[in-house]
């Protein structure tokens, strides 16, 4: 037996956190580069954004009414109404034309700018316009504090003040904000570039007829998401033939190009499981190639001239997990997010899990909120090898080794997915 297939067999498992802690060093920071605002959504911001002025940055009615001296409604009821000329008129994006004084109001718009002199808008439904001596006024039956349906300078925020800080992934929220302050140009992190390979002679591509003993390659396309959901901008390869040589080739070659390789399949101990000896071939350092977890314990990363690859493992339930649990984090890191894990939530397990596990097991499963309280429901079929409930899942739901497995009501530690609850 070669020795490369006797280390297959002998291999060293780390807990999750060790071999998430092997990777991280080498998930080194992209580049940055200038996208447009509608190009930034989803994106990760480079560097800080202050604010380059306050917001508003100028007296801003809320209401359609009229600016006055709130100061002129004081003691004003029904039984001793006020009245009040109407002097300008001031639509939104116009300043105002006349300087008001004490008895005066002008009509004006909601965003438009308030005359310095006034301190309240009234509605324009408080009011009652009346003619007196041919001019136009309002008639007002009701005081009217200093400072009503005005947005003062700088409400939101001053000049100078931090908008957004560097590591933030830019939503509707984030692109509102910048497109307020005029950032039409936005520096964001480059998108990791990901060579995805897919091994196994069984595997037919998408578009052929089904064959006997043969399946279609879903991975590389659960993987193309998992990656552009992630932030990396995947790269599709034809599936790659149980061959050790033609796959060394063909991944050594994606190296030169792209700054991560993912592969799925062929990392366990078959006779023709072609990763498992090329992460143990002298060509790249290997990392680690076993971890305590199920699905997913033989997930290996290896590292080639400080690049990364991950070779997941082949079945859809492992890979997915994998994914989440070790490339996921990996190209948050590379652009700079904080915290790039899956958040963990505590929720009450649903349903009694009663598999026995000699490691950690990250169940697929729903999250459900009932009376204010989360709660995990673990899929009916979780195995390795099942596909269909990865689409239902919003959680990975963690049970800890044990002899017995983990009863309904007990306290758990749930992964949020990415995206919504599948409850909702
Ligand atoms: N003797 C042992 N056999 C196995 C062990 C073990 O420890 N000793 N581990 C089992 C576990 S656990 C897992 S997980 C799998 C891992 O196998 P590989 O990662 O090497 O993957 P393959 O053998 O290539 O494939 C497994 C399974 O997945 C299907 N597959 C592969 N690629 C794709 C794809 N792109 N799209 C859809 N499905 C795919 C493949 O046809 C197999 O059915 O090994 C166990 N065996
Ligand atoms: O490594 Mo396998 O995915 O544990 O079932």
């Amino acid at each position: 037996m070669r020795e490369v297939e006797q280390d297959k067999f002998r291999r060293k498992a780390l807990p999750v956190a060790e071999a998430q802690a092997k990777i991280m060093p080498y998930a080194k920071a992209t580049d940055t580069e200038m996208v447009s605002l509608p190009e930034a959504h989803g994106r990760i911001l480079a560097k800080p954004i202050d604010a380059p002025h306050p917001y508003p940055h100028f007296r801003r009615s809320g209401m359609d009414g009229f600016a006055i001296f709130s100061s002129d409604t004081t003691s004003c009821h029904a039984g001793q109404p006020v009245h009040l000329e109407v002097v300008d008129e001031i639509p939104a994006g116009s300043v105002p034309q006349v300087k008001l004084k004490p008895g005066q109001a002008a009509r004006i718009m909601t965003g438009a700018k308030v005359p310095d002199e006034a301190d309240a808008v009234v509605m324009f439904e408080m009011t009652e316009s009346v003619l007196q001596e041919g001019h136009l006024h309002i008639r007002l039956i009701r005081e009217i504090e200093p400072g009503k349906n005005i947005t003062p300078i700088g409400l939101e925020l001053s000049q100078g003040d931090v908008i957004l800080e560097a590591g933030r992934k830019l939503t509707a929220g984030e692109i509102s904000v910048l497109a307020t302050f005029g950032i039409h140009r936005v520096p964001v992190m480059k998108r990791p570039r990901i060579a995805v390979f897919s091994t196994g002679s069984e595997l037919l591509r998408i578009d052929e007829p089904l064959q006997d003993g043969r399946i279609r390659n879903s991975n590389t396309y659960l993987l193309y998401s998992q990656i552009t959901e992630a932030g990396g901008e995947p790269f599709l390869f034809e599936a790659i033939e149980d061959d050790l040589a033609k796959a060394k080739a063909q991944v050594e070659a994606a190296f030169e190009n792209y700054d991560v390789v993912v592969t799925t399949g062929g990392v366990s101990v078959g006779d023709y499981d072609i990763m498992a000896d090329l992460v143990s071939g002298d060509s790249v350092d290997m990392l680690f190639n076993k971890v305590t977890m199920r699905p997913g314990s033989v997930t290996t990363a290896a590292v080639k001239d400080g690049k990364l690859l991950f070779a997941l493992s082949g079945n859809p339930g492992a890979c997915f997990v994998g994914f989440e649990l070790f490339v996921r984090p990996a190209i948050g890191r590379m652009m700079g997010i904080a915290q790039p894990f899956l958040p963990e939530l505590t929720a009450e397990l649903a349903r009694s899990y009663r598999k026995i596990n000699n490691f950690t097991r990250f169940v697929r499963g729903r999250l459900e909120f009932r009376e204010g309280k989360l709660y995990a429901i673990p899929a009916e079929l979780d195995e390795s090898g099942v596909m269909i409930t990865i689409k239902d899942s919003d959680a990975l739901i963690v049970i800890p080794p044990s002899n017995t497995g983990v009863e309904a009501g007990e306290r758990v530690t749930v992964l949020k997915l990415p995206g919504g609850f599948h409850s909702f």
